[in-house]
């Protein structure tokens, strides 16, 4: 059995992962792949690094385009990250007849469609487990498990920096910045890490798993994204004690009017399973109108794990590798002709439950109207919740709305906050049941 080889472009954290578990299972990678699949040359920045990762049996370079113009190489790993050099070395990859496999969600967000247009006139495949949540097969579970479904919504907790901020904050009552330095430590966060904490890090992913989901292209620049640096201690003590955890959490969902397509701190009812998933870990949910609710779960950073959905790819390609281009998976599930056209929805269209808190003078009447605005706009109220603060004459009230339209809370919010007893802003939070 002649072996497949494989560049490897970047050695760093996932890179170093992919060049350690393809050497130790390489039995066993062998007997699933049909045969060997071997790294013969990798690129780097950093060669004396590299070469200890390395070892003596595969050519190094710092030119990651010798890798891509190298004609002895099948398949072309780019484990670089970033928009730049990634993307042009794909689009060479590509246009030299090589398939590629990347971990990179911002490059496939961004620039899937062309990337995906390019690689079919090329007859090659494009692959990209390990770009969205690490090492949980979801890609291959949305594409292939689930064809039988309409996909009704998909909902994740996709970022395993942010999540595992969150985890610390709250059980070990840590600092933000110091959970932070901890997990690029760990080698979770992005090279930079305001990619994960501003939410833009989840909605590449989710952009991904949208698009394989409904069948449209991808869009990352129609995703709506709020990420966890503005979300304060009180709030979340508050939603504990109604009985939720705030996540920072992915949804698309599929509406008749187009797509929900959101990241944001967001409260899910404490006794779902997903709202237990902590530290790095990642959960995705999908609704399936056949199969109900499915989880997947797991890993969804870091070296070796990461490098399992790499090494998956490979063996995928591998085992295609002498197929008809014509019967190999497209790219987004769905046959590239058959893309349809629903808009995603603007933030101020999509329907979801909302938790408001609102910093009030504690005096007769005041609920009344917050509760009489709440009516007027159609908002209808699942719990309540008030609090003294103390040696004030004033109270937080907290609220939990059953489903509204965003724009029609966001009237009632500015309604709000002209009453003469309220003078902060209200804080608004979304809300999800995510009820299978
Ligand atoms: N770290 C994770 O847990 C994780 C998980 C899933 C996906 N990803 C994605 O995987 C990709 C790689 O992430 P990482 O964490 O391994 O990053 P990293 O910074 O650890 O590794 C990147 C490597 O690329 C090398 N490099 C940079 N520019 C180069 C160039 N021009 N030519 C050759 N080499 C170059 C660097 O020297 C470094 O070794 C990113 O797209 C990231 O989003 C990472
Ligand atoms: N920075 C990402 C890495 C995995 O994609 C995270 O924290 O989830
Ligand atoms: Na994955």
């Amino acid at each position: 059995m002649n072996p497949i080889n494989v560049g490897l472009c970047g050695v760093g954290t996932v890179g170093g992962g992919t060049v350690t578990v393809l050497k130790r299972n390489a039995i066993e990678i062998t007997r699933r792949a049909g045969r060997p699949i071997v790294i013969t040359m990798a690129a780097n920045r950093d060669l004396v690094r590299a070469r200890e990762i390395c070892g003596d049996n595969i050519t190094l370079t710092d030119n990651a385009m010798d890798v891509v113009n190298n004609p002895d190489i099948d398949i072309v790993v780019e484990l670089i990250g970033g928009t730049t050099i990634a993307k042009d070395l794909v689009l060479a990859a590509i246009a030299n007849g090589k398939h590629v496999v990347t971990a990179n969600k911002k490059l496939i967000a961004e620039h899937g469609n062309e990337i995906f247009a390019r690689a079919t006139e090329k007859g090659v495949m494009v692959a990209f487990e390990a770009a969205v949540a690490g090492g949980i097969p979801v890609i291959k579970a949305l594409r292939e498990g689930l064809t039988a479904n309409k996909i009704e919504w998909v909902a994740g907790i996709i970022n395993g920096t942010s999540n595992f901020i969150l985890t610390e904050m709250r059980d070990k009552g840590l600092a933000f910045a110091d959970v932070l330095k901890e997990a690029q430590r760990l080698g979770y966060a992005e090279a930079d890490p305001t990619f994960d904490i501003e939410g833009h890090d989840a909605a590449h992913k989710l952009t991904i798993m949208s698009a394989i989901a409904f069948g449209i292209p991808v869009q990352f620049d129609k995703a709506y994204l709020e990420g966890i640096s503005k979300l304060s201690a009180i709030d979340i003590q508050y939603a504990q004690e109604l009985g939720y955890r705030i996540k920072l959490l992915g949804m698309t969902r599929r509406r008749e009017q187009g797509i929900e397509l959101r990241v944001a701190p967001t409260l899910i009812p404490a006794s779902r399973l997903i709202a237990n998933v902590d530290g790095v870990m990642n959960a995705v949910l999908v609704k399936g109108d056949a199969v109900g609710a499915t989880m997947y779960y797991g890993p969804g950073a870091g070296a070796e794990p990461t490098a399992s959905s790499v090494i998956a790819d490979l063996v995928d390609i591998t085992r295609l590798h002498t197929a008809d281009p014509e019967q190999r998976v497209p790219h987004l599930a769905f046959q590239p002709s058959q893309m349809a056209d629903l808009p995603i929805l603007p933030i101020e269209e999509i329907e979801t439950c909302y938790y408001l808190r609102i910093n009030t003078q504690d005096k007769p009447g005041v609920l009344a109207d917050i509760t009489r605005l709440l009516a007027d706009n159609g908002i209808s109220i699942e719990a309540m919740l008030q609090r003294p603060i103390d040696k004030e004459d004033r109270a937080d009230i907290i609220i939990i709305t059953h489903l509204a339209v965003e724009k029609r809370i966001n009237t009632a919010i500015k309604g709000i906050e002209a009453l003469s007893s309220i003078t902060g802003a209200v804080v608004r939070l979304r809300l999800e049941h995510l009820n299978g």
